[in-house]
């Protein structure tokens, strides 16, 4: 039953000479194909798009457009559409530079209908799993990456292109920003999905040995190398020759996933990042944006982390007034995605943060004296701050704007440890 809903697939003939247009289009109809054939390149180039599932089949020599014009044009719309070029005997040197430059095949004239279908099937079919994979690969994004802001949706899209390839990433943005989301998804989507993903935290490597064995530990696989630019020089320089020559060989063993908390230029000014690992690394770049630089995410994954909260709290989802969703418009969010999600799993078990104009109004009369209430709300904006930094003292007391000391001090007072505010994360090496 299902081989009746498959379609058909997609053959675009281009050709001057309309004997070998009709004989193509009688072959391949009779052989299951959606043909379009047309003499015109211009024409054929309107039918194309990046999600187009066929194969063009043109000739090499036609009056209104080059054969190699046309494989580049196509290629612009997508690199990765066939191209099957036919030629004349005498044309076999230009077929072999097209398919240098990236054509699928060539067929010479006379064409040899089983040679011919044989060509075709196998491009097509190549085709038609890419266009399924790079679908697959959009679904598993939108679902996991969420936002629908303009840069989000470049990003979705660049990473869908990244994900099919074995390229090394250069990630940049602060921190909670989804950096790890980020390059995790970047190897579950890719070729690597079966080898090991490994973590590694830059600012704990003393030695180039204790980087090796991560190296070592991520062969086949992933390594993430978080906040590259607190990695040691030496470590830098012995990363930098590792990869060049790996990449020198021709046989990738580790991919690499570099995430920078700061802009590279800069990290390389101030001498934190060493300019081999920055040119190596600047071949991919990829920058995810603060969450204040695209306000239009925010009420979105507000809901959706809400939503993903009371589903796992088994929780009814509270409803949300629009004024609660104002004021996280026009929050800064320095704790970026993690701090919106913090605040919207509170939120699910009915404590409202960032809504300190309610919380006063709402509280019925004034209870103790004024230094306990002082204390009471010191205390709590100090758990609020470790909880958004998920117990990462010197963050919150940035977020405070206290000194790291100062704020030991009233955490000794009120008697917080900071481990009670450590998430348990599952897979952090
Ligand atoms: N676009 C997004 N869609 C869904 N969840 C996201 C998104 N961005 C971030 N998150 C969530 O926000 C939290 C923080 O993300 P993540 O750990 O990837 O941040 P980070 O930039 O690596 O920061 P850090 O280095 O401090 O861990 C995670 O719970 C992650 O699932």
């Amino acid at each position: 039953m299902s081989h009746l809903l498959k379609p058909k697939p997609n053959l675009l003939l281009i050709d001057d000479d309309e004997d070998v247009l009709d004989a193509c289009r009688q072959l391949f109809n009779l052989s299951g194909y959606q043909v379009r054939a047309t003499n015109s390149p211009q024409k054929a180039l309107e039918a194309l798009s990046r999600d187009w599932d066929g194969v063009v089949i043109s000739d090499i020599y036609m009056p209104a457009m080059h054969g190699l014009d046309l494989l580049a044009a196509v290629h612009h719309i997508d690199p990765q559409i066939p191209v099957i070029m036919i030629t004349g005997h005498a044309d076999i040197p230009l077929a072999v530079k097209a398919v240098k430059q990236g054509a699928a095949d060539f067929i010479e004239k006379p064409l040899d209908p089983p040679t011919f279908l044989a060509l075709v099937k196998k491009a097509a079919t190549q085709r038609h799993q890419l266009i399924g994979q790079r679908q697959n690969i959009q679904d598993s994004l939108a679902g996991q990456l969420l936002g629908s802001s303009a840069q989000i949706n470049d990003l979705r899209e660049q990473l869908g292109q990244l994900a099919l390839t074995d390229r090394d990433v250069m990630l940049e943005g602060p921190r909670g920003v989804g950096r790890n989301t980020l390059a995790a998804l970047l190897h579950k989507l890719g070729p690597r999905a079966e080898g090991p993903l490994q973590q590694l935290e830059c600012a704990l490597v003393e030695s180039p040995e204790k980087l090796q064995q991560a190296v070592d530990a991520s062969r086949g696989g992933t390594l993430i190398l978080r906040e590259l630019e607190h990695l040691p020089t030496d470590s830098q320089r012995w990363l930098a020759s590792f990869l060049l020559d790996q990449e020198r060989r021709g046989n990738k063993e580790v991919r690499t996933i570099a995430i920078l908390e700061s802009q590279p230029e800069t990290l390389v000014q101030e001498q934190t990042l060493t300019p081999e690992c920055f040119y190596y690394f600047s071949q991919v770049r990829l920058r995810l944006p603060a969450l204040c630089e695209r306000p239009s995410d925010i009420v979105p994954l507000f809901m959706a982390f809400l939503k993903e909260s009371c589903r796992r709290l088994s929780r009814k989802m509270p409803t949300v007034e629009n004024r609660y969703l104002d004021n996280l418009k026009q929050h800064s969010w320095p704790g970026n995605v993690r701090e919106l999600r913090n605040v919207a799993e509170l939120y699910a078990v009915g404590i409202v943060k960032l809504a300190n104009v309610q919380r006063i109004a709402a509280a019925p009369s004034v209870k103790g004296p004024l230094d306990e209430l002082v204390d009471d709300y010191e205390k709590r904006l100090i758990e609020d701050a470790l909880f958004l930094f998920s117990g990462r003292v010197s963050e919150a007391a940035d977020y405070l704007n206290v000194p790291r000391k100062k704020l030991y001090l009233r955490m000794k007072k009120y008697g917080l440890d900071k481990e009670c505010f450590k998430p348990v994360k599952p897979g952090r090496g």
